[in-house]
């Protein structure tokens, strides 16, 4: 993409084919074809100026657009301080890339209007995003036909089946510790590590054993490739050597390993043994026909199970690790904090250090929860969330948004507001508990989204957040290198510290 051609060239390139047809035509002379072809590209030119301004309005954002491709080469290079200015430039503002015209919403009641009017608006899921996760994918789905379709996963996520989830991300947990504790005497980055703990996490959760080591670790390389083609907008064809080509490679392969997996589950679950893995849960309830309420159970088919599987590894994959770089970041710059959790651990593990952690274990941790949640709204993983109007729309009472635009409701904002969240940049666990004001706005914590569409995994991932740093407390002493860019906010698909969270990891004396 950084190939582009710049604009100069792409005048010409649209120029040039205009002109070849007009000198195709016999009875036209050479010079006036010229002149001809440049009147109706500046005209082309205009049409899409004047396009752009009737849909602007009075929104802030740029006067005129670059003509073609607009803010493009900005949002190849998305900086955090360029979307703080964009947010605080007014509730509403605008830009546009190519022939997409975007509106970003940073106002609380819009961004959550957004999000929950599917009659008007629905996940656009940037736009390469059907090119990577196939068109035929479930989170594609509108309507009724979503709400049916999610309904039936939510087995998944209940507190039975999150139970069985706990052992799995236990056993990772430690292996990723013994990893961190032999490397983690020399200060380095950690945030890959961090990485690799949620991956195999995820993997083994939703997969279980069906998937071998070295299959895990490929996934986990080739994920680097999903990623990196999450950029909010994307180059629109996804010819060979661009991101979203390698990409959709990625996922091709990924989605070969799961499909793999699905005969073997089913036929383990059949002849009655364990469950190991949500994959397991879902193939035998299934089987079971009739769900705990004698409902009827949908059977889905092996290539619907591994897309829906897939959704929920590219959902979780990059919030989650960047949930949780800042988590160990923000422990080690607040010990108070560390030790409260600390001490909360030792005091729901009575004192022994390797107690088996069970749900009714978890949901003891009040203070180890308001810790999460804290990390999740004072650095969001996910900044905005991208839809697109269904038709022309009255979103607020100034601003119709023109149908088929983007629309992108924002987080940061909200999550940040003074009247909400007094001292908004400070990071304060206690405003979640008895002594403070911030569960009594949940309408403001939208770092799962909101309406139809919220974060289906939102309670799972509190639960394992809370595991992890509840174990490490315990476990590890670790030590955060701060540098002048820990606190600075970089975006790759979701955000991280600039430095990638420089830590060192010692064993706890009290844990030998
Ligand atoms: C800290 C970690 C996470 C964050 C911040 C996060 C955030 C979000 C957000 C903002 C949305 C869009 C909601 C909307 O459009 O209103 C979403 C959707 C979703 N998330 Fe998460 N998520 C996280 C982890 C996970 C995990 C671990 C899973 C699964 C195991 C998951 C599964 C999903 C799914 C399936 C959707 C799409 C739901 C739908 O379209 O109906 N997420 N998430």
């Amino acid at each position: 993409m950084s190939s582009l051609s710049p604009l100069p060239q792409t005048l010409n390139n649209l120029i040039r084919p205009v002109q070849n047809a007009l000198l195709s035509i016999p009875f036209v002379s050479e010079r006036p074809k010229l002149a001809l072809a440049a009147s109706i590209v500046a005209g082309l030119l205009a049409l899409e100026q004047i396009s752009y301004r009737r849909k602007k309005k009075d929104l802030p954002g740029p006067t005129w657009k670059i003509p073609i491709i607009g803010a493009f080469l900005d949002s190849l290079y998305p900086t955090f301080d360029g979307y703080l200015a964009k947010w605080y430039s007014g509730p509403l503002s605008c830009v546009a890339v190519f022939d997409r015209f975007i509106v970003i919403a940073s106002g609380n009641e819009t961004s959550r209007k957004i999000l929950s009017s599917p009659e008007f608006a629905e996940p656009a899921l940037i736009d390469s995003m059907r090119k990577i996760l196939c068109n035929d994918n479930w989170v594609f789905l509108s309507g009724k036909a979503h709400t049916e379709y999610r309904k039936q996963l939510n087995v998944l996520f209940t507190r039975r089946a999150m139970a069985t989830y706990l052992p799995i991300q236990q056993r990772v947990n430690a292996k990723h510790f013994d990893l961190w504790l032999s490397v983690g005497a020399k200060a380095q980055p950690f945030q890959l590590f961090f990485r690799e703990l949620n991956m195999e996490s995820s993997l083994r959760v939703f997969m279980g054993d069906y998937i071998t080591d070295e299959v895990a670790t490929r996934i986990s390389e080739e994920y680097f490739r999903i990623t990196a083609a999450l950029e909010l907008v994307n180059f629109p064809i996804a010819l060979p050597g661009t991101k979203v080509w390698y990409a959709m490679r990625a996922r091709q392969y990924i989605v070969d390993e799961f499909m793999k997996c699905i005969p073997v589950s089913r036929k383990r679950m059949a002849a009655g043994e364990p469950v190991t893995c949500m994959l397991d849960s879902w193939t035998k309830h299934m089987m079971e026909k009739r769900g705990e309420q004698g409902e009827e159970v949908r059977v889905f088919n092996d290539r619907e199970i591994t897309l829906t599987i897939l959704t929920f590894l590219f959902a979780s994959q990059d919030a989650t690790s960047s949930a949780m770089t800042w988590a160990f970041q923000l422990l080690a710059d607040h010990p108070d904090v560390l030790q409260r959790v600390r001490d909360e651990q030792m005091a729901v593990r009575n004192g022994d250090l390797n107690a088996t952690v069970d749900f009714e274990v978890v949901e003891k941790m009040v203070y180890t929860r308001q810790t999460v949640k804290e990390i999740l709204r004072y650095r969001p993983p996910v900044l905005m969330v991208p839809y697109q109007a269904k038709k022309s729309w009255d979103l607020s009472p100034d601003y119709t948004v023109p149908s088929g635009s983007m629309l992108i409701p924002t987080i940061w904002p909200s999550l940040h507001d003074p009247q909400v969240y007094p001292e908004p940049d400070k990071f304060n666990p206690d405003r979640w508990g008895p002594s403070g004001t911030a569960e009594k706005h949940p309408k403001n914590f939208m770092v799962f989204g909101s309406g139809t569409h919220y974060c289906l995994g939102k309670e799972y991932v509190v639960m394992h957040l809370m595991n992890v740093i509840g174990t490490a407390s315990l476990l590890m002493d670790w030590k955060h290198h701060a540098t002048p860019d820990s606190e600075k906010i970089v975006i790759f698909a979701t955000t991280y510290p600039q430095d990638q969270c420089v830590c060192e990891f010692t064993p706890r004396v009290a844990a030998q």
